[in-house]
């Protein structure tokens, strides 16, 4: 059966992911319409398939099955057309080390076939409103975990894209340099850009998002505006609801010094 028009408000649609690695099934069925101009959050606990999800939203990994649709344009059929409306932050970037910040900024926006001198502009502004300014002559490989995560924030960046896929993003950054993405990331939603991201920290997810997915053992447990998810509740406690706790939770009494 053919499957039905992407809904014209979608900045991204999910339909009927499915990925295995072997005998682990990661994505056992993910759909969700990602709204265009929403601040979406995808939350779960380890393992649950958030960043399986991720890479195959973005085209960096093939599902088994299912589709994935950028603006209403098919991303595994037309990846030449999808890929540019995107602006990708991956987990566990493997990145060109040797190259300094700003080399890599750069190389990332001419990858996109854009204007040098343009570049050149986009290239300062990120990394000063990155306050990336001296990292940006040292190589990468010397950078802290933090500005890896920065630069590469940075270039993801650097096209405009309408969409952003952030994978967790917030992480190993210090509480100034997030404030100040917290804000870039914010202007980009209020001028009508979309953002995803996948967050272990719920309180940032209840701050920055208006609609957040639950994702648990590689299916959707909740998903739609937040409120509506939280259903009454703190986004911690109504999580642990959907999840469940910890079933073991066994007392180390080994651990105790007295
Ligand atoms: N390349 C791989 N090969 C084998 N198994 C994998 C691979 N990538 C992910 N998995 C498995 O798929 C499942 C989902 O992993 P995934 O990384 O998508 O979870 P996650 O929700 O992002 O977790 P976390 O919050 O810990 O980052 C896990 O059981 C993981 O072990």
């Amino acid at each position: 059966m053919p499957s039905p028009p992407p809904a014209p408000a979608s900045a991204l649609s999910l339909r009927g992911l499915h990925k295995r690695f072997g005998a682990t099934v990661a994505v056992a069925g993910i759909d969700l319409e990602i709204p265009t101009h929403s601040f979406y959050g995808v939350v779960g606990p380890n393992g649950a398939g958030k960043t399986t999800t991720l890479s195959m939203a973005t085209g960096l990994l093939e599902p088994d099955a299912g589709g994935v649709l950028v603006h209403g344009v098919d991303l595994w059929r037309e990846p030449a057309a999808a890929k540019p409306m995107l602006g990708v932050l991956p987990d566990g970037l493997h990145t060109f080390d040797r190259l300094t910040g700003a080399e890599l900024i750069s190389y990332a926006g001419l990858l996109r076939g854009m204007d040098r001198d343009v570049v050149r502009e986009r290239r300062d502004d990120l990394l000063a409103a990155l306050d990336l300014r001296q990292a940006g002559s040292t190589l990468v490989t010397d950078f802290s975990a933090g500005m890896t995560k920065k630069i590469a924030l940075a270039c993801a960046l650097v096209h405009a894209p309408r969409v952003l896929v952030l994978d967790e993003p917030f992480e190993a950054v210090d509480p100034v340099s997030a404030g100040a993405i917290r804000r870039i990331l914010q202007s980009f939603v209020a001028s009508g850009g979309t953002v995803v991201l996948s967050s272990h920290v719920m309180a940032l997810v209840e701050r920055l998002c208006d609609h957040v997915a639950v994702v648990g053992g590689g299916r959707v447990l909740a998903a739609g505006a937040i409120d509506e998810v939280r259903a009454g509740q703190d986004l911690e406690d109504r999580f642990v609801g959907l999840v469940g706790d910890v079933a073991d939770s066994r007392d180390l009494a080994w651990l105790r010094q007295s």
